[in-house]
Parts: structure tokens; C-alpha cells; sequence
């Protein structure tokens, strides 16, 4: 129990330190707010809530993951080198990908919401 306690305080401070460093993770994390905040002004039903969260934490999670490839690729790849580009490109196309579904999931969501305002 302990040691899950201090993993979590590991992870937490792992967090900080990437919304710190990462511009990156810093605009999906403003992001994040601004679509929790229209989720809650437009009063989500429990299926659309399920789909922005899980499109969140698929964006956040691999924002982080995408973070720590370019450190190690940082660290075994001093100089530039073709293995180091398509490692982190790739990595980042990771990144593109759920963002993109995440994006759509906020149209598909959120659009016809905005447009039934007018
Ligand atoms: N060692 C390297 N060798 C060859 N190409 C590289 C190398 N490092 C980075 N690149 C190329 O430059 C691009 C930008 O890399 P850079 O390290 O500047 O930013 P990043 O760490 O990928 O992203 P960011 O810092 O914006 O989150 C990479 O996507 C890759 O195409």
C-alpha cells in the first residue's frame, strides 16, 4: 500500500514536470478544460461523457508517452540521425492520430449542440 502511494506520487510529479516542459501538453491540457467546461454547459448524457473522456485521456496519455520517446530517443541519439527522426515522427503521428479522433468526437458531440443555439 505504501509503495503504491509513493508510485502515485511519482507519477503525479512525472505529470507536472511534463505540463512544465511539454508546450504540447500544455495546450491539450487548456483543451481538456475548455471541453470539460462546454461538456458541463451543455449537460452531456452519460454515452457522450464516456466518448470525450476516453478521447481525453487517449490525447493525454500518448502526449506523455510521445514525451518520454523523444527524451530516450534524445539520450541514444546525440547527433541527428534517420532512425532517431522516424522514431520520433512516428511517435508523433501516434499523437496526431488520437488527436484527430479526438477532434471528431468533439464535432460529432459538440456541433450540433453549438448549432442548436441559433
Ligand atoms: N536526432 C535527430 N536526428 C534526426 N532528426 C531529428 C532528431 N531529433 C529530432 N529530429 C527531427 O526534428 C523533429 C523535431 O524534433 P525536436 O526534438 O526539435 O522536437 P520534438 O522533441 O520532436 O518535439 P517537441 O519538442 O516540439 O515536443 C522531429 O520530429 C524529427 O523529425
Amino acid at each position: 500500500m505504501k509503495h503504491n502511494r509513493v508510485g502515485l506520487k511519482y507519477a503525479i510529479s512525472g505529470f507536472y514536470s511534463a505540463l512544465k516542459t511539454e508546450h504540447n501538453i500544455k495546450v491539450h491540457f487548456v483543451i481538456m478544460f475548455i471541453t470539460l467546461f462546454a461538456g458541463l454547459l451543455f449537460g452531456l448524457s452519460r454515452l457522450e461523457w464516456l466518448f470525450v473522456l476516453l478521447a481525453i485521456g487517449l490525447v493525454l496519455a500518448l502526449e506523455l508517452v510521445n514525451t518520454v520517446i523523444e527524451l530516450i530517443t534524445d539520450v541514444l541519439f546525440e547527433d541527428k540521425h534517420e532512425k532517431a527522426k522516424l522514431i520520433k515522427d512516428i511517435s508523433a503521428a501516434a499523437v496526431l492520430v488520437a488527436a484527430t479522433f479526438a477532434a471528431l468526437v468533439g464535432i460529432i458531440i459538440f456541433l450540433p449542440k453549438i448549432l442548436g443555439l441559433f
